[in-house]
Parts: structure tokens; sequence; C-alpha cells
């Protein structure tokens, strides 16, 4: 690799997309412009070389795709619009040419410029063994607009922007080399969930643009593990009702316990999770259609203090708060 402040040259932007940039790579910090009638909001989210991606799992392109989009998705649960982002990466000594760092560049780039942001700054270092992928987003949401997981309330409808189970069926096909042995042309769409997740920013910019009142939280450790966060933050308990959750076709040759792992506790989905109060539903489902968006209902809201219920033929089943756990 040519040294550090050349590759670091190498990734800077030729061209902004916000004008509100004022300084951005090449100085000791970034600097933009900020206008009053919006708060900022800012997350970051970390993938790790055999935690969150092994090369086995994901082409090298996808890992920078997937590390923007996660934290991209983390905006969207606020109803935030993003607009710039800064990449820390450690860099192991041995096994990462700088053809593969570009590469891992361009996936981020490829989904910054859908969405508009700008590459601002971030930093590079070296590790021993493996890569670690640092994503920090920075965006902004109309002033007391943003949507939060402690806004659930009783009677409430609970909701998913998309399918959930996706991403950790591609991955458990990755992991045990099956990926051959599924239908490559029905397989894509799992892949492409797993590999290259979309944030659902529209969606969470729709929840905050209407009247009305909605919990929202992304799918990064499973549905089990989301409903519960909404929840225990809300003071509320929620049912999930197994019979209108979206079960996709392939699901159905496997057993029902594999079916709920996937779906209740896989994660990495990066759909969106929330509440939205009875009678704003119906309008909300007609805004949806307008924009092509799903959104789909799969429970509701009761009285209670953090419970999550999973009901299935009318049947309840208290669900835990398992799903993937670093610790
Ligand atoms: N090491 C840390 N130091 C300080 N704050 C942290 C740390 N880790 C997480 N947080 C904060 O805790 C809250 C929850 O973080 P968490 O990472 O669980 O949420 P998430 O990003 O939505 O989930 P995921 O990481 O699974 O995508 C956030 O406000 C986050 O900024
Ligand atoms: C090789 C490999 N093994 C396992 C997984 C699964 N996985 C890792 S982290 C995570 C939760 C979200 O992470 P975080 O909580 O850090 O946002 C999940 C479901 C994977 N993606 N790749
Ligand atoms: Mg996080
Ligand atoms: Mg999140
Ligand atoms: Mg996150």
């Amino acid at each position: 690799m040519n040294n550090e402040f050349d590759w670091i040259q190498s990734v800077s932007p030729k061209k902004l997309h916000q004008p509100s940039v004022k300084v951005g790579i090449g100085d000791d910090a970034a600097i933009y412009s900020v206008h009053s009638e919006f708060d900022q909001v800012v997350a970051v989210d970390t993938m790790v070389e055999g935690i969150h991606f092994t090369r086995k799992t994901m082409p090298i392109k996808s890992i920078g795709y997937k590390a923007l989009a996660v934290n991209l998705s983390d905006l969207a649960a606020m109803g935030a619009i993003p607009l710039y982002y800064l990449v820390s990466v450690a860099v192991p000594k041995q096994g990462w040419t700088q053809e593969e760092l570009s590469k891992m560049y361009e996936g981020m780039d490829q989904l910054a410029c859908k969405w508009q942001v700008d590459l601002i700054g971030g930093d590079t270092v070296s590790i021993r063994d493996t890569l670690v992928l640092t994503v920090t987003v920075i965006g902004k949401v109309k002033r007391d607009r943003h949507l939060l997981r402690s806004q659930a309330e009783e009677g409430d409808v609970l909701f998913v922007t998309g399918e959930v189970g996706l991403s950790a069926y591609a991955l458990e096909h990755l992991l045990n080399d099956e990926s051959p042995r599924v239908d490559q042309s029905s397989f894509a769409r799992f892949l492409k969930a797993h590999q290259e997740p979309e944030p659902q920013l529209e969606a969470g910019q729709l929840l905050a643009k209407g009247d009305g009142r909605v919990s929202l939280n992304d799918v990064s450790d499973g549905l089990a593990h989301e409903a519960k966060e909404i929840a225990e933050a809300s003071g509320v308990n929620i049912v999930i009702d197994w019979d209108s959750l979206l079960i996709p076709q392939e699901f159905n040759t496997h057993p029902i316990e594999k079916q709920e792992d996937w779906m209740l506790y896989g994660g990495e989905d990066f759909q969106l999770v929330g509440t939205v109060s009875a009678h704003y539903w119906n309008e909300l489902v007609l805004r949806f259609k307008e924009h092509h968006l799903l959104l789909h209902k799969i429970g509701r809201v009761e009285k209670g203090e953090g419970t999550v219920f999973m009901k299935r033929h009318g049947t309840r089943s208290i669900i835990e708060k398992s799903g993937y756990h670093h610790f």
C-alpha cells in the first residue's frame, strides 16, 4: 500500500452533494453549517471482520455498502434526513490490498450517492488481525419531528416496513456453504438483504412527516429484540401476531423453529418496526401506498410493562429479548 496520506487522498470525494459542507477531508476536522429549524441526528455503528462478516459471507464492495447502510438505518429509525458520514478503518497489516480497500469505499460511495450523503472525514489505522470498519452518520430532522422508541401506547398497531428473516436465512446458507444448493434466482433477494440491505430512509421520513404519534426502531438485532426495546422504552406490552407476518415461501419447507429463528431472532433485516395509533393507521397505509412503500401490520400494543408476546393460531407465548448479543 502507498502511504496512508495518499490513501486518504484517494478516498476523498472529488465533488460533494451537500452545499452546507464548509471544510471536508483535508484539515484537522470537518465543518458544516446548520439550519436552526432542524435538530442534528448522529449515530455510529461498527462492522468487525469475523463478527459481522467474513470473506465467505460478503463480497468486499458489500462490506462498505452495508457499513453505511446499517448507519443510515439508524437515522431512518429516527425519521431523519442523512447528510454526512465519517469512516474509521483499522486495516490488518497482512491480507488486505489497497484495491480491496478501494472496493470497500466504492460500496459506501454507491449508497452515499443514492442518498446524497457526503464523506467528510474519518481515520485510518493499522490493526493486528481483522478489519474493523466504523461509520458515523450525521443527519437532520425538523425540530420536534424525531421518532423515538418510547412513544407506543395501548391500542396502537404494530407494523414493519418489509419482510424480516431474509438476511439470517442467507447468512445460514452462506456459512454452511449451502448457497449452491438453493435455487440461485430465488436466493438472490435473500443475498441482497444480507449483503446490501436498503436503509428505509423514505419510510422513516414519511413517518416523521405525518401528524400522528409514532414509535420506531430499526431491526438490527431481530424483530423480537427490537419489539422488546419499544415495549420497555414505552412501558407497554406488545403482541406479535405470527399469522400476519409475511413469511417467504422458501421458509415453508423448514420447521417452524427455524422460521422463528430467522424471522424473530435473526436480525440484520434493517426494516423499520414501530407502532401508530389505530385511528391513524388507515391514513398511513394510504400514504405509504402513494409512495410505493410497504407498511404491514404485524400485531398490536397492549397495556403492560414491557413484555412481548407472540400469538400463533390463538395461543400466546412470551418472547425473550434474545437475538444477536455481543456479550
Ligand atoms: N460503547 C458505547 N458507548 C457509548 N454509547 C453507546 C455505546 N454503545 C452503544 N451506545 C449507545 O447506546 C444506544 C443503543 O445502541 P445500540 O448500538 O444498541 O443501538 P443500535 O445501533 O440501534 O443497534 P445495533 O448496534 O444493533 O444496530 C445508542 O444511543 C448508542 O449510541
Ligand atoms: C460471519 C457472520 N456471523 C454472524 C453474523 C450475524 N450477526 C453479526 S452481528 C449481528 C447483529 C447486528 O450487529 P450489531 O448489534 O453490532 O449491530 C448479527 C445478526 C454475521 N452478520 N456474519
Ligand atoms: Mg449500534
Ligand atoms: Mg438501531
Ligand atoms: Mg444500529
